[in-house]
């Protein structure tokens, strides 16, 4: 397999290669001449990184979430923190400091942790665990191969209803999350945890910073544009998110890929403004790979659907390597151990479907 999304309403599967592409701009180039017909695959989260995007040999959609494929056991796992907590705190802490000093609105910031298999570690049983565990049959695979030599045989496996942008023919759909508190153990904490995070003037800042990059970026290429001003609730068996449903009319006949270049990274991921959050990202972290970037299809008919990399691992099956990462949106009013709470409980995405 070398690429699957699954998606509520409509999922695909792809195996082969025919064509691969390092730069998603001719990728788009080749869909809008339908010098080829669909290109799959991922977007790392700096532009100037190679994507592993390819046109598949085969490729099948499917209505609905996909099913479930027959379960081997996984190994087990060994696992250390790449970032420690008080790593990621300093962090936390630096940008903060530089947010209340004006030279940033909001910043992305992620840890990251590392997995050692002690047996075979196969994609598609990691892919399998991950659409198992998700609530609504979200779930994303994508061979990074494509990329080159670094990534001869890693793979991008994840879980998260986030999409960037969806498109079917000249309407246009984004679901921008940001905005975060865990699940409450009971009923009532549950929804207690819900309404407070509607409630929060941090998390509705962290929330508009995305939506209105959205909005600015998705305003020129549209002839009509909705963009609700209040965000809902949304659920991972983990997580509550605050959301916002944008929709748009495409004024001109473009492809799903070419939108999602034009949209991603969005502050759900990186910050505002964005080459101030991106340097500082690159400043406190390093390189993040394809964590944060994008994960999704695009056909030369002017449908597709490119998923926010989030909740997600790189899989080094030939090393039986695992590393996975998890961040949030920092804004002035963000506190460091919370936000660290805050990825230990994103972590749980990817942990529960490795069995750790
Ligand atoms: C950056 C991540 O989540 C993003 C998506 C939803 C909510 C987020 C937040 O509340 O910080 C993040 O913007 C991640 O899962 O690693």
């Amino acid at each position: 397999m070398r690429f699957a999304l699954s998606r509520p309403g409509r999922s695909l599967l792809a195996d082969g290669v025919d064509a691969a592409f390092t730069d998603p701009h001719a990728a788009a180039a080749a869909l809008a001449a339908e010098r080829v017909g669909l290109v799959v695959g991922a977007l790392p989260f700096d532009h100037a990184d190679p994507a592993a995007l390819v046109t598949p040999a085969d490729a099948t959609f499917h209505a609905g979430p996909l099913p479930l494929f027959a379960g081997r056991p996984l190994p087990r796992f060994n696992r250390c923190d790449v970032t420690t907590r008080a790593e990621h705190r300093a962090r936390v802490a630096v940008a903060v400091a530089r947010i209340r000093a004006g030279e940033l609105g909001k910043v992305v910031l992620a840890r990251a942790i590392e997995l050692r298999a002690d047996g075979e570690l196969d994609p598609a049983e990691v892919f399998d665990r991950l659409l198992a565990g998700s609530q609504d049959g979200d779930a994303y695979l994508a061979d990074l191969s494509a990329a080159g030599p670094e990534y001869d045989g890693a793979v991008l496996a994840g879980s998260m209803p986030e999409s960037l942008v969806r498109t079917e023919g000249s309407r246009v759909f984004c679901a921008p999350f940001a905005g975060t508190v865990a699940r409450g153990a009971t009923e009532a904490q549950d929804r207690a945890a819900a309404e407070a995070l509607l409630a929060s003037a941090k998390d509705r800042e962290e929330h508009a910073f995305v939506v209105d990059w959205i909005a600015e970026r998705l305003a020129p290429l549209c002839s009509e544009l909705e963009v609700p001003t209040v965000p809902q609730v949304a659920s991972t068996p983990q997580v509550w998110h605050l959301w916002t449903p944008i929709r748009g009319r495409l004024a001109r006949a473009t492809t799903a890929l070419d939108v999602a270049l034009t949209l991603y990274p969005t502050p759900a991921v990186c910050g505002t403004p964005a080459d101030a959050a991106r340097a500082t990202i690159a400043e406190l972290e390093g390189p993040r790979g394809f964590y944060g970037g994008s994960v999704g299809w695009a056909d030369s008919d002017g449908n597709g659907e490119w998923m926010v990399a989030l909740r997600c691992a790189e899989l080094r099956p030939a090393e039986g390597r695992v590393r996975a990462w998890a961040g949030g949106g920092i804004v002035a009013d963000s506190d460091p151990d919370a936000e660290y709470d805050e990825t230990t409980a994103k972590f749980g995405t990817v942990l529960r479907a490795l069995g750790v």
